[in-house]
């Protein structure tokens, strides 16, 4: 069945999407904040609004579409962070805009530029609602997209949002030339610490070892097309966190988000000793090689323990 979509936030990931979906047969329209006007406008006439703009534009988007928003009408939230001002998932967001919102969430191992290029990819639709997340799921494959579900939002967010500070941390690795073994054992000491968050806001296990968790962690970490590796290389060569961002001039969610956990953890005491380092990074309170001499040395203790 053909779908009326509406597209907010036609970056690289919207855009993907986008064309993804139109090369099915479902009819896209599309909004920008390049473009100007006014998204609400697009909320007509369509069964569902795909949301694939960056952490920092879900607060202003909420706020410009509450009011505006057909009762029953579907969100899907593609955004991957936690937005540093609230220290809200999107998703955590949406609901505080839109409270009786039908929301889902897409999230794993999708690297635009491959999507692009008609390379196969998983994903995972996440909603509380299953019969939402298995409709999706039927109406949104495509033939290089296989859609799984899962019943489990906060989790896919959780393990979204932190893979991306995680993959910077990779970038840092690699850029040092640190080898596999370091590499490898930082992917599972991240994946600790990622399930630290994901746990704590409620998430479930096997959320971590799925397609959002442990599928993009892989995807993400060991990818030149991943931005936030490419950044976190870029801190290995030296630059600061303003150059190495006007260098990649996109989105790159995993400085604000380790900001963001970092802020979290203290609140609610978590130990997280990578996210922790990269903070102090950006922060210029050390360079690259000495944050990684701090992580070796720190007190030993059971593997099970972040
Ligand atoms: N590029 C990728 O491979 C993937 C990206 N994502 C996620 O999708 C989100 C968007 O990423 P990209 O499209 O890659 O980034 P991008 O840099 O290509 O595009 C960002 C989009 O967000 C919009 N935006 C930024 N600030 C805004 C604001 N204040 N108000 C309204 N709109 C605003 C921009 O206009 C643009 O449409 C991010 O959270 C990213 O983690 C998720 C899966 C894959
Ligand atoms: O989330 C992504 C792939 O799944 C995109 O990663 P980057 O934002 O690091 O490019």
């Amino acid at each position: 069945m053909s779908l009326r979509i509406t597209v907010l936030g036609r970056g690289a990931w919207g855009g993907t999407l986008l064309r993804l979906w139109e090369r099915q047969g479902h009819e896209l329209r599309s909004w920008s904040r390049r473009d100007g006007g006014d998204p609400a406008a697009l909320l007509q006439d369509c069964d569902l609004v795909v949301v694939a703009v960056s952490m920092v534009g879900v607060t202003p988007l909420g706020l410009g579409l509450r009011g505006h928003w057909p009762q029953g009408l579907p969100l899907l939230s593609c955004s991957k962070g936690i937005d540093l001002d609230s220290l809200c998932t999107a998703s955590q967001l949406w609901r505080r805009h839109l409270p009786a919102l039908p929301l889902a969430v897409l999230s794993g191992p999708n690297l635009a530029e491959e999507l692009e290029r008609g390379l196969p990819a998983a994903s995972v639709l996440s909603s509380d609602d299953p019969a939402l997340a298995r409709r999706l799921q039927e109406q949104l494959r495509t033939p290089h997209l296989r859609l799984y579900t899962n019943a489990d939002p906060i989790g896919t967010e959780a393990a979204g949002a932190l893979k991306n500070v995680i993959a910077l941390a990779a970038g840092i690795s690699d850029g040092l030339g640190l080898g596999a073994n370091a590499k490898a054992s930082l992917l599972c000491r991240g994946l600790a610490e990622i399930a630290v968050v994901l746990q704590a806001l409620g998430g479930q296990p096997t959320t971590l070892y799925g397609l959002a968790g442990l599928g993009d962690l892989l995807a993400t970490a060991n990818s030149s097309l991943s931005r936030n590796y490419r950044f976190g290389s870029l801190l290995a060569e030296g630059c600061d966190e303003a150059t190495a961002l006007a260098r990649i001039g996109a989105t790159v969610e995993g400085p604000r988000t380790a900001r963001a956990t970092l802020a979290l953890a203290v609140r609610e005491g978590w130990q997280l000793p990578i996210c922790g380092q990269v903070v102090r990074l950006l922060a210029g309170e050390l360079e690259a090689r000495q944050a990684v001499q701090e992580l070796m040395q720190r007190d030993l203790r059971a593997e099970a323990a972040a």
